[in-house]
């Protein structure tokens, strides 16, 4: 698991290590890790550090001396450094000695023919969009950007990517990493952490690894049947939307190897397509199941609604979804009686239904406080998904690519989860897990059998074919042993 940290959390490690602080150590520590991060880049981009050109944008604060101390390390390799200092009287003072003393050059405008350029406009310190002046020296930057601690421009909390701000291709940050590392990990390309020996303890945002999801992934065991494996149940399109039951119902089939049951008219569709599914025409017919998912194109007229209402006031796990995220914003008082666990999956369109306001630019705490007050699990859908259910930490999954924005990739993505909390897993960890097989195997399909290749546009039903070797993907790398 990765932890991800608020900058407040940061700040208290540093002063927590007394002089280290104070003396300058861990300054010394970050800079120095930066240089070799830099060195390292252009090893890898042209072959030779010698004689490579590298321009550093140099704000008022400790991030812009982070970049000058690396500058003066890099003129000590045979780099050829120039700095174009936002404010020259306000550049950090022993950095711009030492950058100086180098050889570093202070230049007025950044060169054109730079290999790479660092951007130590702010970090921690920064608020706010990048001002105009440090906006004018990036607009005509081509190279690549190694950015200190943060892309300037993006809040190290939130994530928020204000405009402007510089799109890194690295990031290099010091200790631990900061939440807008995961939130708006596509503006800070490549992350890479260097120890410069803090402590900031546990993190509030988390990232799964895949060993973790491995070993949370249910597969049969030597003594399981069909059903000790977990029954779920979907309640999922309508004479309108029979896709949104046929994509459903086939994620909850390829998650796990238990059992699915459907309930719905589109029972005909649904079976042609896997017959393996028990349909029935009415939830008195459907027989016991071990989770719910409820809602995905199944319509939010007065039958819908009856229909969720005896649902949720059964005692078991509830994976509400689309038109049951409508339906139940109308009925919060449906959610906070219930004693089993209920995963709600909104898009930003239906958070805002349920919570009554946009999502807003801090996610997280959007997430976490809903989750608090309806007293449920919610997995709010994004690039970066987030998960929480306000006991533990939130936390994030990074599709890495928006090949699953696409219609009926939601339908997908409930049916995993529900198939996961029907064999037993914690509504969180149920929602995370199905998050990263869902991302998995939109890239999957979208790269066919070129991986590295640029990929094609794809549909749900690619999506979903997909499932099967996103899970042996995540399974391989992460344990590497069958339970
Ligand atoms: N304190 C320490 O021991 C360490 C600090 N480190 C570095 O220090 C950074 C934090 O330094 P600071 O606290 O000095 O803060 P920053 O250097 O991040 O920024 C502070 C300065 O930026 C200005 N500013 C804020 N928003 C701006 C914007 N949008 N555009 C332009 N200027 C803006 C502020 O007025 C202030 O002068 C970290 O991000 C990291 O890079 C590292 O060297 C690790 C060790
Ligand atoms: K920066």
């Amino acid at each position: 698991m990765l932890g991800f940290h608020t900058a407040s959390a940061i700040r208290a490690a540093e002063e927590a290590t007394g002089d280290l602080l104070t003396g300058g150590v861990l300054m010394r520590r970050a800079s120095a890790g930066l240089a070799s991060v830099v060195i390292a880049e252009l090893l890898a981009r042209r072959g030779a550090v010698y004689g490579a050109r590298v321009g550093l944008v140099v704000g008022s604060g400790d991030n812009g001396g982070d970049a000058l101390y690396a500058g003066a390390r890099l003129v000590r390799r045979g780099v050829s450094v120039v700095a174009v200092a936002l404010d020259r009287d306000r550049a950090h003072e022993s950095g711009s000695r030492a950058f100086t003393a180098a050889g570093g050059r202070w230049v007025s405008t950044m060169p054109s023919d730079v290999d790479l350029v660092v951007d130590g406009v702010v970090g921690l310190g920064g608020s706010g969009p990048l001002r105009p002046v440090a906006a004018g020296v990036f607009a005509g930057v081509r190279a690549p950007i190694v950015a200190v601690d943060l892309p300037s421009g993006v809040d190290a909390d939130t994530g928020e990517i204000h405009t402007p701000a510089v799109h890194a291709a690295v990031t290099v940050t010091f200790g631990a990493r900061r939440r807008a590392h995961v939130l708006a990990s596509s503006q800070c390309g490549r992350v890479v952490c260097v120890d410069i020996g803090i402590d900031p303890g546990a993190a509030g945002l988390v990232a799964l690894s895949d060993s973790d999801i491995a070993r949370e992934w249910p597969v049969p065991g030597p003594v399981d049947d069909k059903y000790t494996q977990g029954v779920v149940g979907v309640i999922a399109g309508s004479d309108r939307y029979p896709g949104a039951a046929v994509l459903c119902s086939g994620a909850a089939v390829a998650a796990t190897s238990g059992m699915v049951r459907y309930v719905g008219s589109a029972a005909e569709q649904v079976v042609a397509r896997r017959p393996e599914i028990v349909a029935a025409p009415d939830l008195d017919a459907a027989g016991r199941v071990q989770a719910w998912v409820v809602g995905p194109g199944a319509g939010t007229d007065d039958a819908a609604e009856d229909l969720l209402r005896r649902i949720l006031a059964a005692d078991v796990p509830v994976l509400v979804d689309a038109d049951g995220l409508t339906v139940v914003a109308r009925h919060p008082e449906w959610l906070t009686g219930r004693d089993a666990p209920t995963l709600l999956t909104p898009h930003a369109g239906e958070f805002a239904r349920l919570a009554g306001h946009e999502v807003g630019a801090d996610r997280v705490s959007a997430v976490s406080d809903l989750a608090a007050r309806l007293e449920v699990t919610v997995l709010l859908k994004g690039r970066v998904t987030l998960v929480s259910d306000a006991a533990g930490p939130v936390i994030a999954n990074d599709a890495g690519s928006s090949w699953a924005a696409t219609a009926g990739a939601g339908d997908v993505l409930s049916g995993i989860a529900g198939a996961l909390l029907a064999s037993g897993l914690a509504p969180r960890v149920a929602a995370a897990a199905a998050a990263r097989v869902h991302a998995d195997a939109a890239r999957l399909a979208a790269h066919g059998s070129d991986p590295t290749g640029h990929g094609a546009p794809i549909g749900a039903s690619d999506l979903l074919a997909a499932v099967p070797a996103a899970i042996r993907d995540i399974r391989s790398a992460g344990s590497g042993h069958d339970r």
